[in-house]
């Protein structure tokens, strides 16, 4: 689904991203640590191809479409989706325009969505003024829920949430990366094919709790330096820290 090869990426003119290479298929979830300033989030807004990130080189391919230099608006229409870290408070539009603008299907019920987020209430308020850290959070999945991406890049979604409410942003993400998917008539579950494609940024793991990781990646210094469990890797950081942690020899 996504493949990325040898990319070395500046933000404000300063080598960011140097040499990643990193691959998920079709239905897989990655997870991606790396200590503050390590350049997840650049990472994440190369993909999704926002300004302000030049490629200066290697390239990105999304469902075998090269989007490199892809503008924005095609990479979401091709499948690709965001939760911001810290999305921006937009004054004058209200958040349900927003989602009826990001809706994919234009029949999809945003008032059942929202409901299911317990976010009903702030349909009517302006893209997230006002709105407390895990309200923000939910506002981010619905969008994402209208959208319905096939790969959903997720930027810290348990920060700022508390811990009722990450059973709810659990539960939103597990039917994002499921929904909208027949079901294999031989099989209760989805198969992997028809599952969507993750990479999620985390801190505390905290997550981890909610959703099946297939992978763990760790950035450290704009260099993606191992690829492993998840959780042993979750481990190897409380347990020694970043610098020993990227030092072992896996
Ligand atoms: N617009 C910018 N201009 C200059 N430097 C920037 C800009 N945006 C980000 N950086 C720098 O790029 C580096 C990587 O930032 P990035 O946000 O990708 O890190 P991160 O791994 O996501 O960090 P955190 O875990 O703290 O969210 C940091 O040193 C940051 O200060």
């Amino acid at each position: 689904m996504l493949l990325i090869e040898d990319l070395g990426v500046q933000v404000g003119g300063k080598p960011i991203l140097k040499n990643v290479n990193m691959e998920i298929p079709d239905g897989e979830t990655h997870v991606l640590f790396g200590p503050n300033g390590s350049g997840k989030t650049t990472l994440m807004m190369t993909i999704m191809g926002f300004t302000g990130y030049t490629v200066t080189h290697g390239k990105i391919t999304f469902k075998g479409h090269d989007v490199t230099f892809m503008p924005i608006n095609e990479r979401a229409e091709l499948g690709i989706g965001v939760l911001f870290q810290r999305p921006p408070t937009i004054h004058g539009l209200k958040t349900r325009t927003l989602v009826e603008i990001c809706r994919k299907n234009p029949n999809t019920d945003i008032d059942a969505l929202a409901e299911d987020l317990s976010f009903k209430n702030f349909l009517e308020r302006d893209v997230n003024e006002n709105l407390s850290g895990g309200e923000i959070k939910r506002s981010e999945l619905l969008q994402l829920q209208a959208q319905e991406p096939d790969l959903l890049l997720l930027d810290e979604p348990e920060s700022g949430v508390d811990l009722e409410n990450m059973a709810v942003v659990g539960d939103a993400i597990n039917r994002l990366l499921h929904r909208g998917i027949p079901k294999n008539p031989t099989c209760s579950l989805p198969s992997k094919r028809e599952k969507k494609s993750c990479l999620v940024i985390t801190h505390t793991g905290y997550i981890l709790d909610y959703i099946t990781a297939d992978r763990g990646q760790v950035l450290y210094d704009g260099v993606l330096r191992c690829s492993q469990n998840a959780r042993e890797i979750l481990k190897w950081i409380r347990e020694y820290g970043y610098a020993e942690c990227v030092g072992c020899p896996q």
